[in-house]
């Protein structure tokens, strides 16, 4: 059985007397260690798919195992990075670590023990060096790293990354992007990443997951990245299995499956 494994989920919404069906019969199964990314037009349902298996939400139909485990609540063992960082502004960056370390690791780690991990998660995202700041005093990039580690310091199964690089300029995203691979080589954590990014999907991803438009989407086609790892983005411009990749993620999205507006 996948580690983590999403059968037939469903969901749909009632809203002044009407159900929407939001997702129908969503089947993905995602090994360990895998980087899995997910992308679709605007409204289909992937936060909210992201949000069931976070166990924000619950499915109307299907269910969902971690590790053999079924998911029905949020739990430590799946961590979301947010698009908006969602760090207490109050807290100073290792603060905001802290709580989440506190949280899952007090009774099995020692406080010195837990001191240790928090710092050593800061340096996995080189933000040691603003750990007394506060959210107020770092840049959007910088949050977004305190949000990563925050969330890998959680230990969890699986990190569930909602467009996390969705609010930075270029630049920013690209850096970030090339230090969430880098983790990725070195933690082998299993990833469940929404984008809207295609270049994105490609550089990070083992497989790429693509949606159909909404109501009642699901996944029309899922492509595997046979790209070595690891990968390096300048190289990948002009690499062919990565260009044909690139072409392929464009032509369901924009050919086969237009958003709607565009189709009319
Ligand atoms: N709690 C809810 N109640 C009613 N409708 C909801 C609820 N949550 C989501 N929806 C609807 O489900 C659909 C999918 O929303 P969702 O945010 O998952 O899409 P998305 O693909 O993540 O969009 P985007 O890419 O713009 O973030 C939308 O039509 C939205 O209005």
């Amino acid at each position: 059985m996948a580690y983590l494994d999403i059968s037939k989920v469903g969901i749909s919404f009632a809203r002044a007397g009407i159900r929407t069906e939001v997702l129908r019969e969503v089947d993905l199964q995602v090994e360990r260690g895998e980087y899995v990314s997910i992308i679709g037009h605007s409204g289909c349902g992937k936060s909210t798919l992201l949000n069931i298996v976070a166990g924000l939400l619950r499915a109307t139909a299907g269910g969902i195992l971690l590790d053999g485990k079924e998911v029905n609540a949020p739990g430590p063992d799946r961590a979301v990075v947010f698009q908006n960082h969602s760090l207490l502004p109050w807290l100073t960056v290792r603060e905001n670590v802290g709580l989440a370390v506190d949280k899952v690791f007090r009774g099995r780690k020692s406080r010195a023990e837990r001191r240790d991990w928090i710092e050593e998660n800061l340096r996995l995202v080189n933000m040691m060096h603003a750990a007394e700041k506060r959210p107020a005093e770092i840049s959007g990039g910088m949050k977004q790293r305190v949000g990563i580690a925050r969330a890998l310091a959680m230990e969890p199964k699986v990190l569930l990354l909602d467009e996390p690089f969705g609010a930075l300029d270029a630049l920013t995203r690209a850096h970030l992007q090339d230090q969430v691979m880098e983790i990725h080589a070195r933690l082998g954590n299993t990833i469940l990443m929404i984008t809207h990014d295609v270049d994105e999907a490609v550089l990070l991803s083992d497989r790429i997951v693509m949606m159909t438009n909404g109501p009642s989407a699901t996944i029309g086609h899922i492509l595997p990245i046979p790209l070595p790892r690891p990968r390096n983005r300048l190289e990948l411009v002009e690499d062919a299995a990565s260009v044909h990749a690139r072409a392929a993620v464009l032509e369901f999205l924009y050919a086969r499956h237009a958003a709607p507006a565009l189709a009319a």
